[in-house]
């Protein structure tokens, strides 16, 4: 734990209860709705991401440099990955009863993002703020004050299995520097 300065918002994360069946419904059922519209979702979601945090873009070779909202929804890249995050969180959602495979997705995403795409793992906490507020303001009438508390503990427990996962691969001793 030793330079994780800046990174205060992910070490201060608690593990989260688990979701009871009545939260696993609400999240079934908003899901429902979100995956019919999933690449237009995907995509709004990461433009909201590189928008309003564009630190998070420098991991992207084919649009790290843009900042036009228009031409960032053009790239591949982006919308390839946005499609990559739509479909592992439908994995998740389809397996809300099976914490090993939910803990088994969100181990190889960990690990790739970890060793291979070197991202900091705050930016899966901003990510969650993200993916509340876009389908909050996407799905108004699906996603009450109840849903929302649902959805944030599901990605409570995302954020907790991926900083897992970066621990157990050593990340803080990967990273010299942060800030
Ligand atoms: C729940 C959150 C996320 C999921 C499920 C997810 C999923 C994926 C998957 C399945 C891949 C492709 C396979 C691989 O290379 O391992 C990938 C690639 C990648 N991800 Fe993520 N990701 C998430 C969050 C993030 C965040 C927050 C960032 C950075 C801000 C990021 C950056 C990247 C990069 C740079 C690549 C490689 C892109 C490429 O080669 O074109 N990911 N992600």
């Amino acid at each position: 734990m030793e330079s994780m300065q800046g990174e205060g918002e992910v070490d201060r994360l608690e593990r989260p209860s688990p979701l009871t069946d009545r939260e696993k419904v609400m999240i079934q059922d908003t899901w429902a709705k979100v995956y019919q519209n999933c690449d237009d979702v995907g995509v709004a979601i990461l433009i909201r991401l590189f928008v309003n945090f564009p630190s998070s873009k420098q991991y992207f070779s084919q649009f790290r440099h843009i900042e036009e909202p228009e031409k960032l929804e053009r790239s591949t890249q982006l919308r390839n990955h946005a499609h990559r995050i739509m479909n592992a969180i439908n994995t998740l959602v389809e397996s809300l009863d099976n914490s090993d495979k939910v803990a088994s997705v969100l181990k190889l995403v960990g690990k790739a993002h970890a060793l291979r795409h070197k991202v900091e793992p705050v930016y899966f906490k901003i990510l969650s703020g993200v993916i509340l507020e876009v389908l909050g303001e996407e799905f108004p009438e699906d996603v009450t004050p109840e849903v929302a508390a649902a959805w944030t503990k599901l990605l409570a427990v995302v954020c907790w299995n991926i900083k897992a996962v970066y621990e157990e691969v050593g990340w803080s001793k990967l990273s010299s520097s942060t800030g």
